[in-house]
């Protein structure tokens, strides 16, 4: 029982969240929620959760995995996401691209409910997450960017508050556990604190985190960031059985071979703004995806005044 954790913890990932006193009261708490699509059956595998039957009823009237209208975020005055709109239909592989400090994190800390907007709306599978945000929240998974833990427990005894923070049961989460270790090749690293973990196993963890719950709606910042090619190409497979058996994936990513090749729909911020919106073909149009985001992107940085760079420093 040594790596048994008792003490219970506040996440630091949800320093930022909103407020669950704070909803309007003009909203019914206990007015019925709208129809959810089944539990992905790819989760439940990898997780042993008992698989749901799919309900094609549900699915043609489930509504959006994300809605997102005239969404904006200001840090102290300067704003850094506009009036935002995003629709991310259920069951998709949608990717979020930009160039450094365009918004990307910003909007993703929002959908996950981290970050509050300044104005606008954003529902899960139709709930408002603003005045729902407890509902709202239990359908997503998140891996946030610049990834903060508490890297002072094993990868075991995270996974664990992962799990009972999200209200499952002990046994649940211990083979939720294993499961999830086995998929992302970790079982050998659980027994050691996560400060000793390298930055691709940190990434995996958090992700194995992510999904503990079986989530409806997975909201990934980076997740390929400082992951090697071959753990890239399994959490692939496993995000790729995710989605084909009726998850939602909502990654931001820096790959464009990446998001080309994995994302049925794309969204491309630039300062703050969508530029561009569709599936990869209608976003990309005859150019290839990298070719389109340098397009939209424009600015770069230029090499004018660095000629000191090219003289020997001996
Ligand atoms: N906590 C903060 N305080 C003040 N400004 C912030 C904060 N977080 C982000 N910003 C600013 O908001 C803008 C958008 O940042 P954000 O991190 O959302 O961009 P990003 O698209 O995720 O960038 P990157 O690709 O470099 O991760 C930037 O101008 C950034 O400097």
């Amino acid at each position: 029982m040594a790596d048994e954790p008792t003490p219970a913890a506040p996440d630091p990932a949800r320093a930022d969240a909103p407020d669950e006193s704070a909803a309007p009261a003009a909203e019914d708490p206990e007015a019925p929620l709208p129809p959810l699509p089944p539990i992905p059956a790819a989760v439940a595998a990898a997780t042993s959760a008992p698989i749901e039957a799919p309900d094609e009823t549900a699915e043609a009237t489930a509504p959006d995995a994300l809605r997102l209208r005239g969404v904006t975020k200001a840090y102290g005055g300067a704003d850094a996401v506009y009036g935002i709109d995003l629709t991310v239909p259920a069951g998709s592989f949608y990717g979020i691209v930009g160039p450094n400090g365009a918004g990307k994190t910003t909007t993703l800390s929002m959908i996950s409910g981290l970050l509050k907007p300044g104005a606008g709306s954003i529902e899960v599978f139709g709930i408002d997450l603003l005045r729902r945000p407890r509902q709202a929240k239990a359908l997503i998974g998140v891996l946030p960017d610049r990834v903060r833990t508490f890297d002072r427990l094993t990868g075991r005894q995270l996974l664990y508050y992962f799990g009972v923070l999200r209200g499952l049961k002990p046994a649940v989460v211990s083979t939720r556990t294993d499961d999830l270790a086995r998929a992302f090749d970790i079982g050998d690293a659980l027994g050691r604190v996560v400060a000793d973990y390298s930055a691709g196993m940190r990434k995996k963890v958090m992700l194995a985190g992510a999904l503990i719950h079986s989530p409806r709606l997975l909201v990934l910042d980076e997740p390929f960031e400082a992951v090697d090619p071959v753990s890239a190409a399994s959490i692939l497979e496993i995000l790729s059985s995710y989605v084909a058996h009726g998850g939602t994936v909502v990654l931001s990513s820096h790959g464009m071979d990446l998001v080309e090749s994995v994302c049925s729909r794309i969204a491309v911020i630039v300062s703050g703004h969508v530029l561009a919106e569709g599936t990869v073909d209608e976003v990309k149009g005859e150019i290839t995806l990298e070719e389109r985001f340098v397009e939209l992107s424009a600015s770069g940085g230029s090499t004018e005044g660095l000629e000191w760079l090219h003289r020997s420093s001996d």
